[in-house]
């Protein structure tokens, strides 16, 4: 199995580039995003050039041609940031008028403080929040306003912020097992899916989320999907559980692969040395057996962006 990769970097992206075939990026380090005036043509300009993802999905199928594949690399966390910020207030914009609703998918962990941007102007008065229906890719099965929340630490870094209505932000049920909170959130979803809220994926049959806003761990993690876990296999359920997570608290609920892979946009946010090893391997040409769960996220007709610090990319040669 072989990834293509394109390569976008950020502050030499013009719309006179060669093709990246025949262009040698710059060392990241001479390729901040300088200023949010520049962002709008940055990042249009980073869209072309990405590239069909050439790699399988997960359950062997190959990506449709409209599946895409880049990677921003950022100086510093705080142009990423801003970055991260105007591509979802761009595909909240896009979705909102396409099909009046907004699906938006976050993790926990480091990622929800690099969406903290959302909740600043201008965005905080130029996104249409009434649009925007929030869930979570995973959950740590703990009371809402536990240290572990996913929820409490969404809550507080961002949804506190901004004018979502309550009744669009979908929480795990927290009395119940983890086994039952999987089943009652996977039976949310398929509501939502007879209400229109959220679209479902003619590709897979799976629900297709507008976006989703990721971060993976050290060990190449994402959602509550660890490496050599047999959940990483799950091709039936939308929301399964998991009562042995090698990362605390050990019972959680996770979207499954089938439904990570049927998103229309995936950002896969990076940041710090700590993630250099699972980054430099799954943006590798070479590809093994032992795939990370981060390389196993494969979208079968959507784009997938890397959002990446320079420590992150540290590890990945030219
Ligand atoms: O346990 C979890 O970890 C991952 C990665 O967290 P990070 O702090 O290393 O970015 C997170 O994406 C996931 O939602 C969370 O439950």
């Amino acid at each position: 199995m072989s990834t293509s990769m394109s390569v976008s970097v950020s502050a030499a992206a013009s719309s006179s580039l060669p093709p990246l075939a025949r262009r040698r990026s710059p060392p990241a380090s001479r390729v901040p995003f300088r200023s949010l005036r520049s962002l709008p043509r940055l990042l249009s300009s980073a869209r072309t050039l990405l590239r069909p993802a050439a790699a399988m999905a997960t359950d062997g199928a190959a990506p449709a041609a409209s599946s895409k594949r880049g990677l921003l690399i950022f100086e510093a966390e705080e142009d990423l940031a801003e970055s991260l910020a105007m591509y979802t207030a761009e595909l909240s914009e896009k979705f909102a008028a396409e099909r009046g609703a907004f699906t938006v998918v976050v993790s926990g962990g480091s990622l929800i403080k690099a969406l903290r941007k959302l909740a600043e102007p201008p965005y905080l008065e130029t996104v249409d929040w009434s649009k925007w229906h929030v869930f979570w890719v995973d959950e740590r099965v703990v009371p809402k306003d536990h240290a572990d929340s996913n929820y409490k630490l969404a809550y507080d870094g961002l949804l506190s912020k901004v004018p979502i209505p309550a009744g669009q932000v979908y929480a795990i049920n927290d009395a119940l097992s983890a086994e039952g909170a999987a089943d009652d959130y996977e039976t949310i979803l398929r509501q939502l899916v007879k209400n229109g809220v959220l679209a479902m994926s003619a590709a897979t049959g799976f629900p297709k989320f507008d976006v989703m806003l990721l971060g993976m761990g050290p060990d190449g993690h994402i959602a509550s999907l660890f490496p050599g876990h047999p959940l990483v296999n799950e091709k039936q359920k939308w929301v399964a559980h998991i009562t042995d997570s090698p990362k605390p608290p050990p019972e959680r609920i996770t979207f499954t692969f089938p439904v990570i892979n049927s998103s229309a946009y995936v950002a896969m946010v990076v940041i710090g040395a700590g993630k250099a090893g699972a980054v430099q391997k799954a943006l590798s040409d070479k590809k093994t057996s032992d795939l990370l769960p981060v390389e196993m996220a494969v979208l079968q007709d959507g784009e997938f962006t890397w959002f990446a610090d320079q420590e992150a990319v540290s590890m990945v040669r030219n």
